[in-house]
């Protein structure tokens, strides 16, 4: 391989143009177009130490936020045999991290902080290469455009900024030759969670802010409008002029529902729009993921919400109590009634909302009356023949599939199409994770109040712990597991890890795939996205792509078959 690199220098071009990668060819174009040494590697643009501090003091927010994250991806280097670095978009070296054998033997080679390794000085890196590339490489050590540190194989991918631009990069490099299992996924995937980090710190940072500019703003205009002697009006007028302001934050829905996912946004959309008709609505979610929450939303945010919000769990009183619970009863209605009867939910929730919760769990005799009541806006109590309006808004919920509970003669079809005017689907919370970085917080800063507790942080790692659980029990399961580690907390400013009770740690350890299957998850994505590529290159030709690929036909056949790739 080491020849190819010698071929390359002497010019020979076509020999090696299909047998080396074509960012790596590239690469290598960059360095013989400018002479870059071969066979030395000069100590070139290595800060001195003062601005070398400089340098990492303007760096505190990526090396603070990614030192824990080199850690945790130093833990799953299985061998040890490995160094990881990370660098700035300049190329230098800021932070190292690794075995302290391996990192005896490449501290002649500068991998230290201060050093830079941009591709002109250094020729073909990891991060000098990536820098330019702008996307995840592996750099055999031969591949190194300078011989003396062909003895690494290096792993390096781009970290960037929310905004798009390009900060940093991840660089993991081991002994060449050695075997490396899933180094290049470790390394996307540390890259990635330093982004998400980094993002995570800048919105804390911008919410801190916003907060402040608020609380100064606030303060200024009160200041100008009521004279400052009256201390109890500025009070008031204060708690008014906020009012407003959160109520626009919340885009107009007066119950706080967090969440930022595309998700959690289309459904406070059909929420809002619920909000102008009486329609029925169905909420269909599994248990845990806000339907009671999205239900009150809708009524708080409806020309209803100065009445009342009542509410029937189906599920949770016996089946043959369900229908006096609903339209109530007559004194002496039926064995162990009141004598003075009693009226029901329908009654109590008038010109309001009545709310059936597991709305799956109603007995089907109950379900011909409920829709009886619905056609027809009227009740009756049980024993009684006195006609009252039924004009409650009706909002049902359940965990269940009614569809299919249609299918199955569980759930009365007219019913069904009764209660779905306005349909809502709620998705559990793992398949919106980006609301756990709004939820989190939210819930932090609520239990604090709640137990009258100062102020707490969440740390990086823990939030990449509970973005990373699958939370069965969805948003209650993450309230209660933070009000768990909040009540049990000793003084601390930031919840951490540690905070974590340990049957939690354990079940989270169950409930998460681990971090081999993810990784085999994302090589399988990987190996289908460079299969596909390959076979676009080569207009679908089977032979081509598996040349191409370096893999025999059949093979290619098969991996196509295992990763559902169906190619014209
Ligand atoms: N988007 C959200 N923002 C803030 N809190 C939320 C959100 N979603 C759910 N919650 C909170 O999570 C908990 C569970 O929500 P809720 O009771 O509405 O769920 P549910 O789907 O009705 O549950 P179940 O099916 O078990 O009745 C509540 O404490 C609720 O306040």
């Amino acid at each position: 391989m080491a020849s190819l690199l010698k071929n390359f220098i002497h010019g020979n071009d076509t020999r090696v143009i299909n047998k080396v990668p074509p960012p790596i060819f590239q690469s290598w174009k960059r360095c013989r177009g400018l002479n870059v040494n071969h066979e030395q590697l000069f100590q070139d643009d290595i800060l001195q130490s003062n601005r070398l501090n400089e340098l990492l003091d303007s760096s505190e927010l990526l090396i603070r936020t990614a030192k824990p994250i080199l850690q945790h991806i130093f833990s799953l280097l299985h061998t040890g045999k490995y160094q990881i670095m990370l660098s700035n978009n300049d190329g230098y070296i800021l932070e190292t991290l690794g075995d302290p054998s391996f990192v005896n033997k490449t501290e002649k080679f500068f991998l230290t902080p201060g050093v830079n390794w941009r591709e002109n000085l250094k020729g073909t890196n990891g991060i000098g290469t990536v820098l330019i590339e702008q996307t995840p490489l592996a750099i055999p050590g031969w591949t190194h455009y300078s011989l003396p540190v062909s003895f690494l194989d290096c792993w390096a991918s781009p970290i960037s900024s929310s905004d798009g631009n390009l900060i940093g990069v991840l660089n993991i490099s081991g002994e060449a030759g050695a075997t490396h299992k899933h180094v290049m996924e470790i390394t996307t995937l540390g890259a990635a969670m330093i982004e998400q980090s980094l993002a995570i710190a800048e919105m804390q940072a911008r919410f801190n802010l916003s907060k402040r500019d608020l609380d100064a703003l606030g303060k200024t205009f009160i200041n100008s409008l009521v004279p400052v002697d009256k201390g109890d009006s500025i009070k008031t007028d204060q708690q008014n002029f906020f009012v407003p302001i959160s109520f626009n934050q919340t885009a107009g829905c007066e119950t706080q529902w967090r969440g930022r996912s595309p998700k959690t946004h289309s459904i406070l959309d059909i929420a809002m729009r619920a909000t102008r008709t009486d329609s029925t609505v169905l909420i269909q979610g599994e248990s845990g993921t806000g339907k009671e929450i999205i239900a009150r939303t809708i009524h708080n945010s409806s020309t209803r919400k100065e009445k009342p919000f009542v509410t029937l769990n189906c599920a949770a009183i016996p089946p043959n109590l369900v229908e006096s619970e609903l339209f109530g009863y007559t004194g002496g209605a039926f064995t162990g009634a009141k004598q003075s009867g009693q009226p029901g939910k329908f009654e109590l929730a008038s010109s309001g909302t009545i709310f059936l919760d597991e709305i799956g769990d109603m007995p089907f005799p109950v379900q011909a009356s409920l829709l009886r009541v619905l056609q027809q806006k009227e009740v009756y109590r049980i024993g009684d023949n006195k006609r009252r309006v039924m004009d409650a808004r009706v909002i049902a919920a359940t965990n269940q599939d009614l569809c299919q509970m249609v299918n199955q003669g569980k759930f009365r079809l007219d019913l069904y199409y009764r209660l779905k005017v306005i349909f809502i689907e709620i998705p559990p919370l793992r398949e919106r994770i980006e609301d756990i970085w709004d939820l989190a917080p939210y819930f932090v800063e609520k239990l604090c109040k709640k137990f009258g507790l100062p102020r707490m942080d969440i740390s990086p790692e823990l939030f990449h712990h509970l973005v990373n659980n699958q939370w069965p029990g969805n948003v209650r399961q993450l309230e209660n597991c933070i009000e768990n580690m909040i009540a049990l907390s000793t003084g601390t400013s930031t919840l951490t890890i540690a905070n974590l009770p340990i049957e939690y740690t354990t079940k989270f350890q169950c409930s998460i795939p681990s971090f081999e299957d993810q990784i085999s998850h994302q090589s399988a994505q990987l190996e289908k996205k460079l299969i596909i590529q390959a076979l676009k290159d080569v207009n679908g030709n089977i032979a081509a792509a598996a040349r191409k690929l370096g893999i025999g036909r059949t093979t290619l056949y098969r991996k196509m078959n295992k990763l559902d790739i169906v190619f014209p």
